[in-house]
């Protein structure tokens, strides 16, 4: 069986007294597409940062790409972060003074490792060559969010973490980021985690699961079922 890129096992995260992640386990296959989906204060957010290496959990393991994160040094996380992770945000999160090829280069700047032909080549994959000189403020959501997805994958990682990555986007163009992220992700042979609370993602992805209340479950093979075969309910 092939290594997991990722593998949590008995997450907790307490912050000021409160349980926000109850014992999370979740491994993720070098090639799944993976949503995690549940309701407003289940703590996706706080699972996505876990899994991220954005923030420590209070106990538990976590191994990237076979190294297990608790051993390292912030530095080394912040290593391993940025050469293994490419990250996704609702808020597209770009940085509104640089260019669109400036933001998207920013992993490679940090890791020292230029690389202007695959970001030519992401830019064109992406359907957003053209736009390389233009700024946010001048891009439109979904082109905003393709020059987020790029950046996410200029250094090449191993698993992409995307938190609510249609969220402010309209239904057709959510489609369109959609489909690009899984052309993506299938041309760059990269694992993909999308954490959401939107259902309608539910139908593209291999393995789902469920956060209720701090802990991860299977989602409900009966609600599975009845999405798969609507003209029996
Ligand atoms: N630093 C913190 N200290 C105390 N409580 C926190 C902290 N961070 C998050 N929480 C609480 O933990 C719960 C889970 O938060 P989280 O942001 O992970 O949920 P979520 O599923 O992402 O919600 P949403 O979909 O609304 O963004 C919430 O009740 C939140 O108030």
């Amino acid at each position: 069986m092939t290594d997991p890129v990722l593998a949590g096992t008995d997450l907790r995260v307490t912050r000021r007294g409160t349980t926000i992640l109850d014992g999370v386990s979740i491994t993720v296959p070098p090639d799944a597409a993976t949503l995690v989906q549940g309701p407003s204060g289940a703590g996706k957010s706080t699972l996505f940062n876990v899994l991220g290496l954005l923030e420590p959990p209070s106990s538990g393991r976590l191994e990237i790409d076979g190294r297990d994160a608790s051993a390292l040094s912030e530095r080394q996380r912040a290593g391993l972060r940025r050469t293994t992770l490419g990250f996704v945000f609702q808020d597209f999160q770009l940085i509104g003074d640089l260019t669109a090829r400036e933001n998207a280069s920013l992993p490679q700047e940090h890791a020292g490792d230029r690389d202007p032909e695959w970001l030519e080549t992401l830019f064109e994959r992406l359907g957003i060559d053209g736009l390389e000189d233009q700024y946010p403020a001048t891009l439109s959501g979904g082109e905003k969010q393709r020059v987020a997805i790029a950046r996410a994958l200029a250094n090449r990682p191993e698993i992409i973490l995307a938190d609510e990555p249609t969220g402010q986007l309209d239904p057709d163009t959510a489609e369109s980021v959609l489909d690009l992220l899984f052309s993506m992700k299938a041309s760059t042979e990269t694992a993909l985690v999308v954490i959401s609370h939107d259902p309608q993602l539910a139908k593209r992805f291999d393995e789902r699961l469920f956060i209720r209340d701090g802990t991860l479950v299977a989602d409900a093979p009966d609600r599975r079922a009845a999405e798969r075969s609507p003209e029996t309910r």
